[in-house]
């Protein structure tokens, strides 16, 4: 007995060894990088700790002093929203630096860096700063695809991905969301008995199912009618749609997409969680069954019609994976696993991104009535009077700046990534203005978006209107204006320099849906603003001022599920519950 209980101490001692080890070696490597430190004697990736630490945050807020817990949340995912500026005014200013910090513990070296020429050196170096591991341990689950891979292996999937999210796929996803778009807004009439508006805590789940409709109907040329409950059935042998696994596997990605397959499968009726965990199994096995009937139907649909592509994101995938040159490593065509694994990413990457931003937008619009008004200019000035007129991409799009702007903005304060995060596998150099830092190998880059967005040096008073002055936090306001420049200016939108604003990443990596999303964004508001307004429900008596209060406080009280999102608004059970919208007719 004393031999097994020494054997354990032992194995205690070594193990709590390795974290000594790790901080003392991490320290003595970063005070040689010149960045200020700060210390925290704690592993932010060691499993355990991620995962009870989030639901402890609020515990640990209240119970800590602010010296400690200022430290500690610097350990708990998704604290660059919840803190902003904070870790950069407190800890690393009276260091001497206001943008960077390396974040000392018992786990790798992490610099935090919202340095404009940091963050566009990063990014303009993908050779240098790879993808991180733990990331790409869940990306890769349905193959090796764009987002996961580095070098020789990336530039492949780029390249076909490159030539495929092109004009013509913009107009099909144009297309496509106007079409769910209206399809919404016949529902919105339906239910609203012949008055003419609803009250209601769906918008955000709307939301969502118009991103995943377009996804299906652009994305995978599965074209789905607003109203497919009833319409779209299982396959037969299937037990989910292809849009049903898609939703389970995406709503799980952030954590029991973790758990082997057998588990989920075999996950009993009876416990709690079943009713996720079991469909979520189903998912993970169908949803590549799926792309593979996918991929082959279309095949036999391109052979029979003579090898033409269709607009849509997977059949433009396919011609342009097939017809890559075959001689090099570098333009070799992907194989059907990669394909599957890029069609998941395109799906992973563009679902829940562009659905929380035209979440974000649904509230914003309600809290500032006067920026929806600015809106309606631009809407009735470029959109035909006819509200039945079809919208014609190509003619519309480009015009709708101040609807763009509007996004850029909402994207500026409640960026779905706050963080774009890249490993150094080597010892590398990084260029300041009057300083080069050299950041030793494995160390872990976060570029944080929060407080790169909210530098008051970039955004503070920008394009204000004459006459006007500025805040002394404006920076921190949602002012959508902020984006179009004077008239006569040569670019009509600001142009932000580089390593300033990167919502899309920037570089060689930025994102390839940017576009897309766009479209899609500007195609959802052009479509529910041409005859509709959104406003806010009070709740009983409440005063205005009051109602803005609990909207600004329903927007912070967010949290990053891989991306950004409002707590408690989708899915929401009972009619007083989540956060009520009123939608009404205007025109
Ligand atoms: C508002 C909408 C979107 C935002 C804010 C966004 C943001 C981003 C960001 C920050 C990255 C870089 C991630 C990293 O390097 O770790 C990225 C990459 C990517 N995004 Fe998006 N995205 C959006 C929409 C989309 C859409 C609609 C698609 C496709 C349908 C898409 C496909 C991708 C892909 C494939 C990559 C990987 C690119 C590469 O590594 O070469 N995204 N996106």
């Amino acid at each position: 007995m004393p031999s097994i209980l020494l054997a354990f101490a032992v194995l205690v001692t070594a193990y709590a060894s390795t974290f000594v080890y790790r901080f003392t070696r991490g320290w003595i490597d970063g005070r040689k990088t010149g960045f200020p430190l700060v210390l925290l004697p704690l592993d932010p990736n060691w499993l355990p700790w991620m995962i009870v630490s989030v639901p402890w945050r609020k515990w640990l807020q209240k119970n800590l002093p602010r010296s400690i817990y200022q430290r500690v949340v610097l350990s708990i995912y998704g604290w660059e929203f919840w803190e902003k500026t904070a870790p950069y005014d407190e800890l690393a200013a009276p260091q001497g630096d206001r943008k960077n910090f390396l974040l000392v513990s018992c786990g790798r070296l992490e610099l935090w860096t919202c340095d404009s020429a940091i963050v566009a050196e990063v990014l303009s170096r993908p050779k240098d700063f790879n993808q991180l591991d733990i990331g790409n341990f869940i990306l890769n689950k349905f193959g090796d695809n764009i987002l996961t891979t580095d070098g020789d292996r990336w530039a492949r999937h780029r390249k076909v991905v490159a030539g495929v999210i092109n004009e013509r796929i913009s107009k099909s996803v144009f297309d496509e969301t106007v079409v769910q778009a209206r399809g919404l807004l016949d529902q919105i009439q339906t239910d609203s008995n012949g008055t003419s508006a609803i009250e209601t805590n769906k918008a955000f789940d709307w939301a969502k199912k118009i991103t995943m409709q377009v996804l299906s109907g652009a994305g995978m040329g599965t074209q789905l009618p607003w109203n497919n409950e009833g319409h779209e059935k299982p396959a037969p042998g299937f037990k989910q749609t292809y849009s049903q696994s898609v939703t389970h596997v995406i709503s799980n990605i952030a954590g029991p997409l973790l758990l082997p397959q057998w588990f989920l499968l075999n996950y009993p009726s009876w416990a709690p969680g079943y009713s996720v965990l079991k469909p979520l199994g189903i998912a993970i096995e169908e949803f590549p069954i799926h792309t593979d009937r996918l991929l082959q139907d279309e095949r036999r649909r391109a052979r029979e019609e003579g090898g033409s592509s269709k607009s849509n994101i997977l059949s433009q995938l396919l011609e342009a994976s097939d017809s890559s040159e075959k001689q090099s490593a570098k333009s070799a065509p992907l194989s059907d696993r990669e394909l599957r694994g890029d069609l998941f990413i395109f799906t992973a990457a563009g679902f829940d991104t562009t659905a929380n931003t035209i979440s974000y937008a649904f509230v914003l619009l309600a809290r500032y009535p006067k920026w929806q008004d600015w809106l309606f200019e631009e809407v009735d000035d470029i959109l035909p009077n006819d509200p039945n007129e079809e919208l014609d991409y190509i003619a519309t799009f480009p015009r709708a700046t101040r609807t763009l702007a509007f996004m850029l903005e909402v994207l500026r304060l409640f960026t779905p990534l706050n963080h774009i995060a890249k490993q150094a596998q080597t010892p590398q150099p990084l260029h300041t203005p009057g300083k080069t830092y050299w950041l030793p190998a494995n160390t872990t880059m976060y570029i944080n978006v929060v407080p790169l967005h909210r530098d008051p040096a970039v955004w503070r008073g920008l394009n204000l209107p004459e006459g006007e002055t500025s805040a002394k936090d404006d920076e921190l306001h949602f002012r959508p204006n902020r984006w179009t420049n004077p008239s006569g200016s040569a670019q009509v939108l600001y142009q932000p320099a580089k390593g300033t604003y990167v919502p899309w990443s920037a570089g060689p990596r930025v994102c390839p849906g940017q576009k897309m999303g766009q479209v899609e964004f500007v195609a959802v508001f052009l479509t529910i603003l041409r005859t509709h307004r959104i406003d806010a429900v009070a709740l009983g008596e409440e005063s205005k001022q009051v109602m803005n209060k609990r909207l600004d406080a329903r927007m912070e009280k967010s949290h990053s599920l891989l991306t950004l999102q409002m707590e408690d608004i989708y899915d929401v059970k009972g009619e007083d519950d989540g956060l009520k919208l009123r939608i009404s007719r205007r025109k």
